[in-house]
């Protein structure tokens, strides 16, 4: 029993007595007992003379200072212990980060900081009795989630897509009328994801739509990889090619997409590569009227109804509204699903779209129907009779920069023998993975090579004259400026728009689809300087030629600041990225990044010099936002 005495809280010569006594009782434990006494004794001694010096040099630095103790709850908390209270928050009056430097040592929290700096805890328990009893001097590990095969050890795939691109003709595999349009449109060779995974998906595409005997289901496919890496190339061609051969038009592939303007974007690039083909494509998003999407997907026949589609890019919701009310909208011959921007996908998941969409594909005619022998069944355990019959296999295709490696919300989509082709390097199954996978096990994303990443330390009230700074000084012509709410962005428009001499719009769901799209074509136009947007704009939105991103919100979340970036710098282009950060914020921001791998955060410090010189007028612009604001106020109560 004398082993598992827990000294916890007394000193070294405390539990030694105790210890002794309880040896006396037992020769061989005594003997036992001694030696790893004086081993301990040994540890303590040395770890003595270790702190001895910097004991003396915080007993120095404290004695200046105001000391600092640890809050307790009522009843509970010592410091060090699990209940002790949690390291302070950042408040708006200074005392953050820069007020207490013990606090930024990495590795210690502040409590931990303060009882080493503490007289009574500098000698501590004894390093024995730290083993069981002594929780205050170290963080608890991480606890380590182990990651299925086939997330830890993805293909691996090229970051680089200025160095590492293979030419059009060094993939035969795929067909000569698409390699014609990737010329047409200027691409000569392909960027390393396309190259990773489109032959992949031809190869798992080539034994044609049956699986049964003799075939094969066929894995599905994830893939992540930076932003404006050319993930959406990697599926539409592939998807294009495989459907080409076809008797009668059905509903084959269906891409769904979190949002009205990038499922726009998408169906645009199907409409390329399917110009010169029978292949028809359907943008199904609730822009138009459901009457007369309807009519783009099916058509009433003496006998039926027809499809008029091939290839369906929905948003989630009106795709619900299809599968419930279009007569004829049938998903039975489904072979492809894609779900871009996956992880925001899988977030969705609550409005229960997948569930439909893959009842909708395993749906089952009775015995009778034309299709009776053809139809297929949930992929299960492969058995005889499992693979007596030929079935039309569904693959599903996840793409993203920042795919989720979270495990049980991947389980969600029900993937079958998934393969994962990442930019990210293989971790052997338990590498560093995070808890917080919702963050990012491993606090790794990839960001675009030609991304310089930039924080402007600035207060409240000059936030506005930074943004004009960069505008007007640093010449910069096409900026994307993300807030975090509809509120901010049409306020900073306001006070922008009456400050003048910059071409500025907003983005926000403020405003109708039609209006959003004009909005953008305009700003892909270059008519625009300057737009304003929320997260709206934050995924997969392609506009070339955007040179500069500022946050003007500090992003709350790791993914965001990551998509928010990513519309600068695409395709091998170079781009950069400012966030406007208060002091407040700086030290849990830049710790965000820091553990996501951003790669050197440079400070840019805009002198109040710089700013002077707008001041007049921006003072006049806030007089007029305050006039608009209260006439807008007053239009809305009336
Ligand atoms: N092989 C290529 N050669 C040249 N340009 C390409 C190539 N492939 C794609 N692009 C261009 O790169 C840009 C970015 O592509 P895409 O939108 O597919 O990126 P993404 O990886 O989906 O980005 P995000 O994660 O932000 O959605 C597009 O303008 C596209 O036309």
């Amino acid at each position: 029993m004398a082993l598992f005495h827990v000294a916890r809280y007394a000193g070294p010569e405390a539990a030694g007595a105790e210890a002794e006594a309880e040896a006396g009782k037992d020769g061989r434990a005594r003997a036992l007992l001694e030696r790893l006494q004086s081993q301990a004794r040994e540890r303590q001694r040395q770890r003595q003379r270790q702190q001895e010096p910097e004991a003396a040099a915080q007993t120095e630095g404290a004695a200046g200072r105001r000391r600092r103790r640890p809050r307790r709850r009522k009843g509970v908390g010592v410091p060090g212990s699990p209940h002790a209270p949690r390291r302070k928050r950042p408040r708006g009056d200074g005392e953050d980060a820069g007020a207490d430097g013990s606090e930024e040592a990495p590795g210690k929290s502040g409590v931990d900081a303060e009882a080493a700096g503490s007289p009574d805890e500098a000698s501590g328990p004894p390093a024995h009795a730290l083993l069981l009893g002594g929780f205050g001097k170290s963080r608890a590990p991480k606890v380590q989630p182990f990651l299925p095969a086939w997330l830890a050890e993805p293909s691996c795939v090229k970051r680089n897509v200025t160095e590492d691109l293979v030419p059009i003709e060094d993939i035969p595999e795929v067909h000569p009328d698409l390699r014609k349009q990737l010329r047409a449109h200027g691409i000569s060779s392909y960027f390393p994801v396309q190259a990773a995974v489109i032959p992949a998906l031809l190869e798992s595409a080539a034994n044609g739509f049956l699986v049964g005997r003799g075939g094969y289901q066929p894995r599905d496919l994830c893939v992540s990889a930076p932003t404006g890496s050319g993930k959406t190339l990697a599926f539409v061609l592939p998807v294009v090619q495989a459907l080409l051969p076809r008797a009668v038009c059905q509903v084959r592939a269906l891409v769904v997409l979190p949002t009205k303007e990038l499922a726009q974007q998408v169906s645009k690039v199907f409409n390329i590569y399917t110009e010169a083909t029978p292949l028809r494509v359907a943008l199904v998003t609730g822009q138009k009227a459901l009457a007369r999407e309807q009519e783009g997907l099916v058509q009433k026949t003496a006998d039926g109804f027809r499809c008029l589609a091939d290839i369906v890019v929905a948003t989630p919701g009106r795709l619900v509204d299809h599968i419930d009310q279009t007569l004829g909208f049938s998903l039975q011959h489904l072979r492809f699903l894609v779900i871009d921007e996956a992880d925001r996908m899988i977030d969705s998941m609550h409005q229960s779209w997948l569930p439909r969409v893959v009842a909708a594909a395993f749906h089952r005619e009775g015995a009778g129907g034309p299709c009776a022998l053809l139809q297929r069944r949930q992929p299960q355990a492969v058995t005889a009779a499992s693979t007596c019959w030929p079935q039309m296999p569904l693959q599903k295709l996840l793409f993203s920069a920042t795919l989720t490696q979270n495990p049980e919300k991947l389980q969600q989509l029900g993937l079958y023998q998934p393969r994962l082709f990442s930019t990210r390097p293989a971790r052997g199954g338990h590498g560093d993975p995070d808890v917080d996978v919702d963050v990012d096990p491993g606090g790794k994303y990839s960001f675009p090579a030609g991304l310089s990443h930039h924080y402007v330390p600035c207060g409240l009230r000059s936030k506005p004259l930074v943004v004009l700074h960069l505008l007007l000084h640093m010449g910069f012509s096409r900026v994307l400026c993300f807030t975090n709410s509809r509120e901010t962005s049409h306020r900073l428009f306001l006070l922008v728009q009456a400050f003048g001499g910059v071409t500025v719009a907003e983005f926000s769901s403020r405003y109708g689809p039609s209006w959003r799209k004009a909005i953008l074509k305009q700003f892909e136009q270059g008519k625009i300087q300057l737009l304003i947007s929320t997260d709206a704009t934050a995924r997969g939105i392609d506009v070339p030629g955007v040179q500069l991103v500022v946050n003007y919100d500090a992003p709350q979340y790791l993914r965001t600041y990551v998509h928010r970036v990513g519309r600068t710098a695409r395709a091998g282009k170079t781009g950069q990225a400012f966030t406007l950060l208060l002091k407040v914020q700086e030290r849990r921001f830049l710790r965000m990044l820091a553990e996501a791998g951003v790669p050197e955060l440079q400070r840019h410090d805009t002198p109040s010099e710089l700013l002077q010189p707008l001041v007049p007028r921006y003072e006049e612009a806030l007089s007029q936002l305050e006039r608009a604001v209260q006439e807008e106020q007053r239009r809305k109560a009336a």
